[in-house]
């Protein structure tokens, strides 16, 4: 299998090539499942996202001991035609802000036993303003493919994809519009706190954007190439990275969707490794997720972004393997069965 890439081709060639789940380690996960202290079907969703795991690890009794957040920072030339209720500069003090402990991303990953990294990519050099031209040529979108790629930790067990960027939610609604279709006003809302005239300006940014366009209509790449930004190039190169290395993932709000989405439409089963930590309150998410088939694991009214939802989540996931790996069977403690 080819694991490197340094265009474009190269790394839509991996997203045709990728690794499956081990098959053996998710039949005997559902074997281990089905002898556990419990009535069948009684722990939920955590069943199914437990053997999802395990599958993935190729381990029936799978742990989570090392996951890795890891957040990407990028700047949109787009927030020139007023799209966000703050300024571009926001993005490089809530690196610092995440440099220096304080932001909530700081507090999850550390309630969660997670390790959290921050790249900030070239945050003095915004894409280009996409309703002028596209938001990258090809060395820019390969280069921030890179980064997401070298920054997966090959050892980490789970991770997790998050951004910051401001104006980074006309870019996701326009890769939406892209790759979904619909109307503009479908795919874009508040983000950061526009109101309404603010949607009803950013919708004519993204309607305009997307006409510009063409040929981001349904392909991924020249989507998250024209109408995406850094951060979300870079969160699709560190989720595919987790592919091939079979670590599983938890997408986080609209944009690492929308940056998610972009594989998708590359390979049909790109995103098997990954689920849905959370539906975001930015009112696109249900139709975007629904799109992708993801049903989120919480839905608890945020839109901060940063991979605050999905570090949530990872509670969710802990859980799920604490009971399914920890678990004593039928037989082991000496309980009947059902009659
Ligand atoms: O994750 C989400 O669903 C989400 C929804 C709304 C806003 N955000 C965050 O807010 C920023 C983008 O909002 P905006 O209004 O500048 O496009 C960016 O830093 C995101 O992390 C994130
Ligand atoms: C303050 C602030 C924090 C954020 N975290 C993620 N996106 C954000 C956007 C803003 C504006």
């Amino acid at each position: 299998m080819c694991q490197d890439f340094s265009t474009l081709a190269d790394f839509a060639h991996i997203l045709h090539r990728l690794p499956g789940p081990d098959e053996v380690a998710t039949h005997a996960a559902a074997e281990r499942n089905a002898q556990l202290t419990k009535p069948p079907a009684a722990l939920g969703r955590l069943e199914g996202l437990a053997q999802w795991y395990c599958g993935w690890r190729g381990d029936p009794r799978a742990q989570i001991n090392q996951p890795q957040v890891v957040i990407f920072a990028g700047n949109h030339g787009v927030t020139a035609q007023g799209v966000s209720a703050f300024p571009p500069e926001v993005t490089a003090q809530m690196v610092e802000n995440f440099r220096q402990g304080g932001a909530a991303i700081n507090q999850l990953a550390n309630a969660f036993g997670a390790r959290l990294d921050v790249h900030a990519l070239l945050l003095d050099t915004p894409t280009t303003d996409f309703t002028q031209g596209p938001a990258m040529d090809e060395a820019a979108l390969v280069s921030a493919l890179r980064t997401g790629w070298d920054a997966v930790d090959p050892e980490c067990d789970l991770l997790v994809a998050g951004e910051m960027g401001i104006g980074n939610t006309t870019s996701a609604a326009a890769i939406a519009l892209a790759l979904f279709g619909g109307n503009a006003s479908d795919w874009t809302g508040a983000g950061t706190g526009v109101d309404e005239a603010g949607i009803a300006l950013k919708s004519r940014v993204v309607e305009k954007s997307v006409a510009l366009h063409a040929a981001a209509k349904g392909n991924g790449l020249e989507a998250l190439r024209c109408l995406g930004g850094r951060e979300l190039a870079a969160m699709a190169g560190a989720i595919t990275r987790a592919r091939v290395l079979r670590i599983p993932v938890i997408l986080d709000g609209f944009i690492c969707s929308a940056a998610a989405a972009c594989l998708q439409t590359v390979s049909p089963d790109a995103l098997e490794h990954t689920v849905a930590g959370h539906r975001s309150a930015e009112t696109a998410h249900r139709a975007l997720l629904d799109r992708m088939g993801k049903a989120p694991l919480l839905a608890l009214g945020m839109r901060l972004g940063e991979g605050s939802g999905a570090a949530l989540a990872i509670g969710v996931l802990k859980g799920a393997i604490a009971c399914h790996s920890g678990m004593a069977t039928f037989a082991e403690a000496g309980v009947a069965g059902a009659d």
